[in-house]
């Protein structure tokens, strides 16, 4: 697992300006922070990756150089992934592009949630690198099932699993369910409320950056 929170850095001011109550009242400040995170976790991904080494004509010669071995496909939970996926696709530019429409529907019977899953795009990803991202892993039952619903357009070289912000309940429920997916994260916090909210986290993602709904 790799925490962008262990060093300090830029981003944690980023992530300092997304939690904080009056400055996320900045809708555009909000959706551009969870945007920068997503650029800077895509780099630190991108320094796992595989290359393969080619020469590059310059105007005055030839340079050796490195390119990408496997296409990235990068796949986005709606809607708070979105501002998320803009940060990534910034870095991985050629990328192709996955979707998944998923939501936390309430049993009225308790105060239990299943994640409700309605739409699901996704090129083949037989031998890609999978990057699935959702800036906010709370009980990790949107990414699970988001990462097995994709599995049906074929099976990842590799898969990244990114977030902003992850509770510990969270990725434990990740590392015990699909272990064979990379972590990479903002910041753990340690608490889950009874909406299974993280705590103390920064509220609702999606409603901060597009609005209640
Ligand atoms: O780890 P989990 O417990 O599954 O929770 C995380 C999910 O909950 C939020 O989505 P939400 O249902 O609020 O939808 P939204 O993006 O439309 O706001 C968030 O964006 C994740 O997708
Ligand atoms: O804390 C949380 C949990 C799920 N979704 C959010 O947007 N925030
Ligand atoms: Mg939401």
């Amino acid at each position: 697992m790799y925490l962008l929170s262990q060093t300090p850095s830029i981003a944690d001011h980023y992530l300092s300006e997304l939690r904080n109550i009056q400055v996320q009242q900045d809708r555009m400040r909000f959706r551009r922070n969870i945007e920068r995170i997503g650029s800077i976790l895509a780099y630190e991904i991108s320094k796992s990756l595989s290359y393969k080494t080619e020469k590059v004509e310059t105007p005055l010669g030839t340079a050796p150089s490195r390119k990408l071995l496997k296409p990235v496909v990068l796949s986005t939970v709606l809607r708070a992934g979105l501002p998320m996926h803009q940060g990534f696709l910034s870095v991985f530019d050629q990328a192709d592009n996955a979707f998944i429409g998923a939501y936390r529907g309430h049993n009225l019977m308790d105060d239990e949630f299943e994640v409700e899953m309605d739409y699901i795009t996704s090129p083949d990803l037989t031998g890609k690198t999978l990057i699935l991202m959702d800036p906010m892993l709370a009980t990790g039952k949107s990414m699970e099932k988001a990462y097995h619903a994709l599995l049906r357009f074929g099976m990842p070289a590799q898969t990244h699993i990114a977030a902003v912000l992850a509770s510990t309940d969270g990725v434990q429920y990740l590392q015990e369910r699909i272990p064979q997916c990379r972590l990479w994260l903002g910041a753990i916090d340690e608490g889950l409320n009874e909406q299974y909210y993280i705590v103390p986290g920064l509220g609702d993602a999606g409603d901060l950056s597009f609005g209640e709904k």
